[in-house]
């Protein structure tokens, strides 16, 4: 790392670059500079703060530490109303919040290729499904889908049992432990088992040890990702590859990348030797065989015709980060409202043992579906919490919202946190309320006013995943233990880092369901 310059030093060269690179652009006649005009014109019509010269709107972010992020955006969406615009260097954003607009941009079926925020994650994920767009993004939907069928997830139920079994095994440690413990690091490392498992048929057993090099690389990678979103000075890849920042950068990546193409590099072997492994019923280990994300993708890529060996790494790195970190938050925000409100916990718990009668057996798909109440409660965790709480598109072709045109050439930033508190869509939005999803309510509701999953033709490809692998590993936990959460939410902040985390994870204390209740 000796030849990485400071952040600062490189801020310095990199604005004067930037502020001639600027001046040229003003100046210089030709197609873009024309739509960088008529971008400026339409933006300059919609409400927001001063913008300066190369920073934009940005310098309100400088010197915000990272839990600061998401209270700014928030207090800014809150000034501005439901379309406002800021720019993040030179690009123009407008952001929407109500679900009229929102459903204007996801209906789109030109409108799909994502912001440029996500050009900062193609080191990491390359053009797999999430960052992809065009032709590449179509047919690799398309290939990927059946991975999602039915059948294909009830095969997978079995490995949300098991996991979550060894889940609550290690969670009994902590019973008794009165001050509380964070449930935050317990519940990722299931989450990661299981999208280990399921998508790559490998077992990771990061419940067994408590330092996984690759949640650690994970983890610094996405926050490195959203400080260099705010500091326009650092979105120059030459520049980034030079800070001290950059360096940090490249070396998780390097973690990452290793650990998926091991993975890729092992199963293309056992796939190549054993014909077992091909044709059986069973896989390697003698258990009964099911199909894997890995392998539909190295079965279709047989012979490199369809998918080359950079683009199965791709789309493996984009289904592990989209696959745990999105369901471990999402479980560990419903744990928290949980242990908050205990009155629907109690109403969770009876309706396991409708389902179970006291049994303590692995639920199965059947069972599942019938946990109509966890449903309900995951929802709305969702709704309070979204684990994705802003998506971005880039504008390919202009789009008319009430009066304001979103030009081609912006950017278009969708607020699905504030559609989702919006009191003209949820009556009462900051209040937790299950009921919120009561069939009669959802049918009376704008179906763009609850969108946690996105929707539309770019809508996340593994929401039915998520849903099971939830309501299989909350099952376990409630069915064990009485939680108890030690925060109110007004002592909570919420950290933006890809997806939307409490800054100090969940503190809980739980006590044995087997155990009558004491006042702990
Ligand atoms: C609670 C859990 C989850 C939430 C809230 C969530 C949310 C989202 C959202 C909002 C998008 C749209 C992103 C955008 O437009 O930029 C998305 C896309 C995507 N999600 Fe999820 N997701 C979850 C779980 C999963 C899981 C479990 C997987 C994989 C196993 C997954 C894989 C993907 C992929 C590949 C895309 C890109 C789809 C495309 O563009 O065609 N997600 N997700």
């Amino acid at each position: 790392m000796g030849v990485a310059m400071s952040e600062v030093a490189w801020a310095g060269l990199a604005l004067a670059g930037c502020l001639g690179l600027w001046l040229w652009l003003r100046l210089r006649p030709g197609a873009a500079c024309s739509q960088r005009r008529r971008v400026r014109a339409a933006l300059q019509r919609m409400p927001g703060c001063p913008a300066l010269p190369l920073l934009g709107t940005t310098y309100r972010m400088l010197g915000l530490k990272r839990r600061e992020l998401f209270a700014s955006l928030d207090k800014t969406t809150r000034q501005y109303g439901p379309v406002f615009r800021t720019w993040n260097g030179s690009h123009g954003v407008v952001h929407l919040s109500e679900a009229e607009h929102i459903e204007i941009v996801l209906r789109s079926t030109v409108n799909i290729q994502k912001g440029y925020v996500y050009s900062f994650l193609k080191p990491w994920l390359g053009t797999g499904l999430l960052t992809s767009s065009g032709a590449k993004w179509h047919s690799h939907r398309k290939l990927i889908t059946p991975a999602f069928h039915f059948n294909i997830l009830d095969s997978f139920v079995e490995v949300f049992a098991d996991k979550s079994e060894i889940l609550v095994s290690r969670l009994e440690k902590e019973v008794g432990n009165s001050k509380g413990f964070d449930v935050y690091p317990y519940i990722t490392r299931c989450a990661l088992d299981i999208i280990c498992e399921t998508a790559m048929g490998t077992e990771m057993n990061a419940q067994d040890e408590t330092d996984s090099p690759y949640l650690k690389a994970v983890c610094e990678l996405t926050e490195l990702i959203i400080q260099r979103i705010g500091k326009p000075w650092l979105h120059s890849d030459f520049t980034y590859s030079l800070t001290d920042q950059g360096a940090k950068f490249k070396d998780n990546l390097r973690i990452l990348h290793d650990f998926t193409k091991k993975v890729i590099k092992e199963r293309k072997e056992a796939m190549k030797n054993s014909e077992e492994f091909n044709n059986g019923t069973e896989d390697l280990f003698g258990r009964k065989k099911r199909m894997v994300f890995l392998d539909l993708l190295l079965e279709a890529s047989k012979g490199g015709t369809v998918l080359s060996d950079e683009e199965i790494r791709e789309e493996v790195d984009t289904f592990m980060f989209g696959g745990h970190d999105t369901t471990s938050t999402s479980m560990c925000w419903t744990l928290y409202l949980m242990a908050l409100h205990l009155d629907v916990q109690e109403k969770v718990y009876e309706e396991q043992m409708e389902i179970f009668q006291g049994s303590d057996r692995k639920p199965t798909m059947k069972d599942l579906s019938e946990m109509k109440y966890l449903e309900r409660v995951i929802k709305e965790s969702l709704r309070l919490y979204p684990i994705a709480p802003f998506i971005t598109r880039q504008v390919t072709q202009d789009i008319e919202i009430g009066e304001y045109c979103l030009p081609e050439g912006s950017q278009v930033m969708l607020h699905i946190y504030h559609v989702h508190r919006n009191h003209k869509y949820f009556p009462e939005p900051e209040t937790f309320n299950p009921d919120n999803f009561l069939p009669e309510r959802v049918l009376t509701r704008h179906p763009f006013a609850y969108v946690p999953f996105s929707a539309g033709s770019r809508n996340c490809i593994g929401q039915k995943f998520a849903l099971l692998e939830e309501k299989a590993v909350l099952s376990a936990v409630v069915r064990r233990f009485r939680l108890r959460a030690l925060d109110p939410p007004s002592r909570l902040q919420l950290l933006w880092e890809l997806v939307l985390r409490p800054a100090d994870g969940v503190r809980l204390t739980l006590q044995p369901r087997s155990t009558t209740p004491t006042d702990y």
